[in-house]
């Protein structure tokens, strides 16, 4: 799926930074442009595409300091550089935009759902959101941020892809030492499943397209991204049980959003070497992953690949209603609930349609 990119704050642009240098390693080609905006100069720094610096009269290029509605106002009075600086990239082979943030701060915080409004306003391609959520050990502050962000991009996005910071953290290691780590986790992800949509050398009807994509994230709202991998056998029939194990593995402990499995919709993609993809395999990991998410509309898709793996990518559309997140909104809530120190109790599975947390626009 043919993508341009916008990172927006300092998360935004270092992950969208490593997409781009992914999808260039592997020669993909499904990243067709990036640009970052941010409201710190210096976080601008050292990234290999255009930026725009917002907010030069409010904050003089020192950032937002986790203030998200001062992140919303610089970017709903700075959007016409942005949209600018995008100006011819959005050309006629695209097929979506996404909007990367990390949701615990301010700017990008902030300034994703503005952005992700007024993008849709003028294109007609999908935009996407993809957010980061603090990992539990981050401050109020960033609870707070990332919750009042989260229903707002969510909204403003066509679907807005979560990774959870704490999702792929290694034992004994803080989330900031991780960050490296997690945007490499990430961009593999995101990168292979934006290629899939591309793949050229297949010509069997079994393989994915954008098509699918987007219509798995039709549903709206929250969406996540599992992956696994593991060695593959030469031929198909030796990779009946390695498909169904790496499409368990993806969901169960692989997924951007962990223990996010009750889905409106599922794409089910098994990449590898054509001939080595079985088709009873994937069939049985396609019906599995039906029952696991309690979706009837799983869809699946080979992505082939010259590689001496076989991985598999499970994309969720519509895990709102997960207990991963209830139990982040929840998290959030409290945090808002202590910094106003009002202490009601509220059920945290409403407070993702609510009004517990305040919309940001
Ligand atoms: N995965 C990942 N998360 C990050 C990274 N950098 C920051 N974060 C997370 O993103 C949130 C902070 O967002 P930032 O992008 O640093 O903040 P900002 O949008 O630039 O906003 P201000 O600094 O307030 O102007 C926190 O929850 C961090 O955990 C990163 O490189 N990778």
């Amino acid at each position: 799926m043919k993508s341009v990119l916008i990172g927006v704050g300092q998360a935004g642009g270092k992950l969208a930074r490593e997409l781009v240098e992914y999808d260039e390693r592997m020669g993909f080609g499904s990243i067709r442009g990036a640009v970052a905006v941010n409201t710190a100069k210096a976080d601008l720094r050292n990234l290999p595409f255009e930026t725009v610096l917002i907010g030069q009269d409010r904050v003089k290029g020192h950032g937002v300091g986790g203030d998200n509605e001062l992140g919303a106002e610089v970017m709903q009075s700075d959007t016409n550089e942005v949209l600018s600086a995008l100006d011819g990239r959005i050309t006629a082979g695209v097929e979506s935009i996404f909007v990367v943030a990390g949701l615990g701060g301010g700017t990008g915080s902030g300034g994703a759902p503005v952005l992700a409004k007024e993008l849709q306003r003028i294109y007609d391609v999908p935009v996407y959101g993809l957010g980061i959520l603090p990992g539990r050990d981050e401050g109020a502050m960033y609870q707070v941020n990332a919750g009042r962000s989260l229903k707002t991009f969510a909204r403003e996005a066509d679907a807005l892809l979560l990774v959870d910071n704490d999702a792929f953290r290694s034992a004994g290691e803080s989330v900031t030492e991780g960050f490296d780590s997690i945007n490499e986790e990430i961009a593999q992800r995101v990168g292979l499943l934006l290629a899939s949509g591309e793949a050229v050398d297949g010509v069997a009807e079994s393989v994915v397209d954008s098509s699918e994509i987007i219509n798995t994230l039709r549903t709206g709202g929250i969406a996540a991204l599992g992956f696994a991998s593991a060695e593959a056998a030469p031929d198909a029939e030796g990779n009946i049980n390695t498909v169904m194990s790496t499409t368990r593995r993806a969901l169960l402990s692989g997924s951007s959003l962990p223990d996010a499995t009750d889905a409106d919709a599922a794409l089910l993609i098994v990449a590898g070497e054509q001939d080595a993809i079985p088709r009873k395999g994937v069939e049985r990991a396609r019906k599995w992953v039906e029952e696991e998410t309690g979706s009837l509309q799983v869809r699946g898709g080979d992505f082939p690949l010259s590689s001496d793996r076989i991985a598999t990518l499970v994309l969720l559309g519509g895990v709102e209603r997960s207990d991963r997140l209830e139990t982040f909104m929840e998290r959030a809530a409290d945090a808002q609930k202590a910094e106003a120190e009002d202490p009601t109790d509220g059920d945290p599975a409403e407070q993702w349609g609510n009004d517990e947390l305040d919309d940001l626009l």
